[in-house]
């Protein structure tokens, strides 16, 4: 695992309106990055600023320690937010083509073109003009037209946004397997299900300004609220006397409670095996999506 890109300290205005503020965050190679944010918190300005398709105002933005250069954007794949293949060519003249701008031979171009088109399901729509796919298709196109050069990074805008659960498996497997050969993905999503499932790093924006930047494990670490689960034979309304603790459900036999930070949970589990057997006992693991609501108040 090594840092390959590096955003640092990026600002960019629009008119008056700042829409990034100091936006710092590292992609490692062979991980996968999600990069997630409300609507307009400023994740495609940054993915554009990244491509070079815009420029920021001051900060940079560094590939393997130097500033991107034109050959370094070639060895990238971008999938932009707007969609953008050109409607009557088809799905394998539009892939082979874009190979060819990012300087593959036209037999190497067409090679990989197939084999992608098979990966994603697409083999069937190959001779279809784009403008005849339904959606979902076409942005199945769009992910192969990112990858046909086999990019060092790979940044996609909402690659799962318009797609059936079935594509999403094939599109997560594929992001997978391009991972796994080295390449560094950062990829935006709203899908905090997803992006939970599939991502090894996470980068939180809100308001333009990066709010968490992390792996998964140690957001999750970081955040954990110390909050815990407890399921006894008998009522368990006893807990709520008991001292550091605040009860957020009780159900009977069943209770959920935050532990004041300075309390020890192993007296609370010896108070409730004096009363009786416990079935359960555990902290509870917040989700990314309990994450993201507390870094971004
Ligand atoms: N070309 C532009 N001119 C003026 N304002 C812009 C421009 N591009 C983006 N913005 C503004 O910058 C802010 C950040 O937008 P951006 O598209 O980066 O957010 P986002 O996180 O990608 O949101 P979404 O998930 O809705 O795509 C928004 O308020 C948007 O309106």
């Amino acid at each position: 695992m090594t840092t390959v890109l590096n955003v640092e300290a990026v600002n960019r205005s629009f008119g008056e309106r700042q829409v990034l503020k100091d936006v710092s965050f590292t992609v490692e190679s062979g991980r996968l990055t999600g990069f997630v944010g409300a609507n307009g918190a400023g994740k495609t300005t940054t993915m554009r600023i990244i491509l070079g398709v815009l420029a920021a105002d001051t900060g940079t933005v560094t590939w393997c320690g130097n500033p991107v250069t034109r050959e370094d954007r070639q060895g990238f794949g971008y999938m932009p937010e707007e969609r953008g293949l050109y409607p009557k060519m088809t799905v394998t003249e539009q892939i082979v083509y874009l190979g060819r701008l990012h300087g593959l031979g036209t037999a190497d171009a067409k090679r990989r073109t197939a084999t992608l088109l098979e990966r994603l399901e697409l083999t069937e729509r190959a001779n279809d003009p784009v403008e005849k796919l339904s959606l979902g298709n076409q942005q199945r196109a769009q992910i192969a037209a990112a990858l046909v050069h086999d990019p060092q990074l790979l940044v996609l805008d909402e690659p799962f946004s318009g797609l059936d659960p079935i594509a999403v498996e094939t599109v997560l497997a594929v992001l997978r397997e391009r991972a796994r050969t080295g390449t560094a993905v950062l990829f935006s999503s709203h899908q905090l299900e997803l992006v939970e499932r599939l991502c090894d790093d996470l980068v939180i924006i809100a308001d333009g300004t990066i709010r968490a930047a992390g792996s998964r494990t140690w957001l999750r670490e970081q955040y954990t609220l110390p909050r815990f689960e407890i399921e006894v034979d008998t009522d368990a309304g006893w807990l709520r006397d008991q001292p550091g603790v605040t009860l957020i459900e009780l159900d009977g036999h069943r209770a959920v409670f935050d532990l004041a930070a300075e309390a020890d949970e192993q007296p609370i589990l010896r108070a409730a095996l004096d009363r009786g057997p416990v079935r359960t006992f555990a902290p509870i693991r917040p989700s990314l999506a309990e994450i993201f609501r507390e870094v971004i108040r």
